[in-house]
């Protein structure tokens, strides 16, 4: 039989996403995400180191339903405390391992201090290779990292719907700013499997 690949991952969460996510069909995304065994052979050709910042690759846009993309983690690289607006986050490691931080989403009208309030961690947790989480803003907000010295991390990120701006917050204050979220690159347009990517 053969290899159940990235390409396979891919085809099957376009037929299964055809008209996007609804409720119903969260558990199976999450399925289809285990279903995949990590496989570098798949997605090293994909991967974008930077010295500076994780970086976001596009695997595919999912006929506008969604956005699939790899994220490559240098050592100690981690994210700003955000939010996934509107969003369903599916998040499985291909490579090392990521640390999750959970915040609770911060609510301005509880804080008493005009200078603000901390951001309030509500769970801790680490996703080892295979691992899939889901996050929605329901959830809190969260910031995800690799604390490893020596080893880097890769990730794999399904957003439905997709979005192109976030919010991330202050640590200290719970201050709140929009940022844009840009991709580093772009394989959206290649052919895939059995399947084109638009
Ligand atoms: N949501 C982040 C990655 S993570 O920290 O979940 C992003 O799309 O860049
Ligand atoms: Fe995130």
């Amino acid at each position: 039989m053969s290899r159940y690949d990235l390409n396979s991952l891919q085809s099957d969460l376009r037929k299964e996403l055809g008209n996007g996510l609804t409720e119903e069909n969260v558990k199976s995304v999450k399925g289809l995400m285990s279903r995949y065994k990590s496989d570098p052979r798949d997605w090293k050709d994909k991967e974008k180191w930077s010295d500076v910042k994780y970086t976001r690759t596009l695997l595919d846009k999912g006929n506008g339903h969604y956005n699939l993309m790899i994220l490559c983690w240098n050592v100690g690289q981690e994210s700003p405390i955000h939010n996934h607006p509107n969003s369903h986050c599916f998040m499985k490691t291909l490579e090392g391992v990521v640390h999750e931080e959970l915040y609770k989403k911060p609510d301005m009208t509880s804080c008493q201090c005009s200078c603000g309030c901390k951001m309030k961690k509500i769970d801790d947790r680490d996703y080892a290779i295979d691992n899939v989480a889901l996050i929605t803003d329901k959830d809190g907000v969260h910031r995800v990292g690799n604390r490893s010295h020596v080893d880097k991390a890769v990730t794999l990120h399904l957003y439905s719907p997709p979005f192109t701006t976030c919010h991330k917050y202050d640590d200290d204050t719970s201050k709140e700013t929009e940022v844009p979220m840009g991709f580093d690159q772009d394989f959206s347009g290649r052919c895939c499997g059995t399947s084109c990517c638009s």
